[in-house]
């Protein structure tokens, strides 16, 4: 029986900032949002008996229908009208709770794979709406690539692919709320907000060393105060010789932005020997946009 397998990737945000409150407590946002090459495992295979049921990898994540990706499959499956089940498969890479949009990624797969495996033909519009419902990430994992992002981030426009580079991405073992996060940002008096246009031309003109002088994030005012392990890894980068080290979306982890192979590959082996990171990676950017139809 036909299966789809995808991989979901990741992302980092190359600027975050807080440009309004909306009634409901969600922000407006303005960002530049990256895909990078670390990704999760999905597969979705159709059942004869109704209802989503899914397995995964990790012990500790739930694997029933509060998982973002089986509630990504219960929306298609209710939107849509569908009366067979689906089986998920989630075989997990990204960390969890990481501020790398990881269930997301997750939920962004399998509204793709649910539409390729029940031959639904919606546009890529309509799967980053639906996504909306499920969280303010998923628009964006649908898309991938390079984009500015705004409204709480599914107002989307593409930006050309970000240039070749490694991206280290290192997590220390310590857990943020989001939704605490974006709550603490109103009782925080310094907050210097990033020239997310002035990033927009660097990205419009692929100039990496003009989109890394320009990258900033109002959520570590929050976020790097609570918790000095971040700067200390930001540091770390930074003197490793990264072009720009800093937190990804509400955190905790941090990523630096590299164009010296060697450099990179020595601010990751001694990350990884050292305490303050539970996580460690040295990736690339992903450029190529989801192929809804493949
Ligand atoms: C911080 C980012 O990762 C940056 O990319 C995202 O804005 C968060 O995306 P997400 O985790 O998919 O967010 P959701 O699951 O929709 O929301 C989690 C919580 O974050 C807060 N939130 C999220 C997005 C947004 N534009 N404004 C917000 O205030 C809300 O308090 C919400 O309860
Ligand atoms: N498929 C999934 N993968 C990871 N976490 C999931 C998943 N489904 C539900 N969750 C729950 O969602 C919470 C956030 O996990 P996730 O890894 O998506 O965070 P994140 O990377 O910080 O997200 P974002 O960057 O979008 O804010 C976790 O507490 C986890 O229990």
């Amino acid at each position: 029986m036909r299966r789809i397998n995808l991989r979901t990737m990741a992302k980092i945000n190359l600027s975050l900032d807080v440009v309004g409150t909306r009634p409901d407590g969600y922000h407006d946002l303005r960002m530049v949002m990256q895909s990078v090459r670390l990704s999760d495992q999905v597969t979705v295979s159709p059942t004869r008996a109704p209802g989503v049921r899914m397995k995964t990898n990790l012990r500790y994540l739930p694997a029933d229908q509060t998982n973002l990706a089986a509630r990504a499959a219960a929306l298609v499956m209710e939107e849509c009208g569908i009366r067979d089940g689906v089986f998920i498969n989630l075989e997990k890479h990204i960390p969890v709770a990481a501020g790398l949009a990881g269930g997301s990624s997750d939920a962004a797969a399998v509204l793709v794979a649910m539409n390729l495996l029940f031959g639904l033909r919606l546009p890529q519009e309509k799967l980053r709406e639906m996504g909306k419902r499920l969280g303010a990430d998923i628009p964006f994992c649908v898309m991938r690539g390079t984009a500015l992002a705004e409204g709480i981030g599914e107002i989307l426009t593409p930006l050309p692919a970000l240039p070749d580079c490694r991206i280290l991405i290192a997590k220390p073992d310590i857990h943020v709320s989001t939704k605490a996060v974006f709550e603490a940002l109103h009782m925080t008096a310094d907050i210097r907000h990033p020239d997310t246009d002035a990033q927009v031309q660097a990205a419009q003109n692929r100039d990496l060393a003009g989109v890394c002088s320009l990258c900033g994030n109002v959520l570590e005012s929050v976020t790097e105060v609570r918790y000095p392990v971040i700067s200390r890894i930001k540091s770390f980068m930074q003197q490793q010789g990264a072009l720009v080290s800093m937190m990804s979306g509400s955190g905790p982890s941090v990523f630096g932005i590299y164009d010296d192979d060697r450099k990179a590959e020595a601010a990751r082996d001694a990350l990884a020997r050292g305490t303050d990171a539970s996580f460690v990676c040295l990736t690339r950017p992903y450029n190529r946009r989801t192929e809804i139809y493949d």
